[in-house]
């Protein structure tokens, strides 16, 4: 599609110009207000199937311009949700080296560091991901707040490759390895609410869960994601550093966001 960016005169204020959904409802990300959460007893922990990867899979871990993404097999699932969601690929949202405030979603205004998303496709109704993606019931995203802290040396399992991804394009075989690692502790705690694609085409069709707990990872890791990355391949003279692509909260409208815990 056409080209679109965070920031000037094709950022995120413009998107619906080439892409109308963006200018939508049901848009992500939002704003998690506490007075407006409801809390939900049926929300059941999140059941993660296949997660575990073996070192003998092989992952792409790639630069598509606008994030860094991890390729994930479609046998990882998750379980528990309306549909069985099959796994299609793992990215990040970052805020600069500077200005560690790059997460998407946010707690009562508070804005984490980055966000990770674990985007799953509805298998039980669609054959792949391309007839998923602009359905309402096709997509189910996990997210992940991320904070700089302590090291997490479960990120550095492809974090260590994204030099060989430093360009839009570029692309490098990441060994297999436990997905669940990435993921907080407490999988019985997140935000639910109907939502979209934080990015263009912004299709109303995620059903998305966002975990109430970050993950942390050391300011080196962050520095790897916010300033090893570029939007411009390779060849282009005038490198364009890839930094700040995360969309801003979004109006609720008449959506109310649930919560699977009460304190
Ligand atoms: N942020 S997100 O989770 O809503 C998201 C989901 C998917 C996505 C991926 C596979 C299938 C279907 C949807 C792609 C992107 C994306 C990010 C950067 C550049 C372009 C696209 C972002
Ligand atoms: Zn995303």
């Amino acid at each position: 599609g056409g080209k679109w960016t965070y920031d000037g005169p094709d950022g995120e204020h413009h998107w619906s110009r080439n892409y109308p959904y963006c200018g939508g409802t049901f848009q992500s990300p939002i704003n998690f207000q506490p007075e407006l959460l409801r809390f939900d007893p049926d929300l059941l922990p999140i059941q993660l199937q296949n997660y575990n990867l073996s070192s003998k899979e092989q992952l792409t871990l790639s630069n598509n311009g606008h994030s860094v993404q991890l390729s994930l097999p479609s046998r990882m699932h998750l379980a528990g949700l309306p549909y069985r969601y099959s796994a299609a690929q793992l990215h990040f949202h970052w805020g600069s080296s500077n200005m560690p405030i790059g997460s998407e979603h946010t707690i009562n205004g508070k804005q984490f560091a980055a966000e990770m998303h674990l985007v799953h496709f509805n298998s039980a109704k669609y054959p792949n991901i391309s007839l998923a993606v602009d359905k309402s019931d096709g997509l189910a995203v996990l997210g992940v707040f991320i904070e700089v802290g302590e090291f997490n040396p479960a990120f550095d399992q492809f974090l260590k490759y994204v030099k060989g991804t430093k360009y839009k394009d570029q692309k490098v075989q990441v060994a297999g390895f436990n997905i669940r690692e990435l993921l907080p502790a407490r999988l019985d705690e997140y935000y639910r609410y109907d939502g979209s694609l934080t990015t263009p085409p912004c299709y109303p069709s995620v059903l998305w869960t966002v975990f109430r707990n970050p993950v942390s990872i050391s300011r080196g890791q962050y520095l790897a994601l916010a300033t090893a990355l570029f939007s411009s391949h390779a060849q282009e003279s005038s490198p364009v550093p890839l930094l700040g692509n995360y969309r801003k909260p979004q109006l609720m409208d008449n959506r109310v966001a649930l919560v699977s815990f009460q304190q």
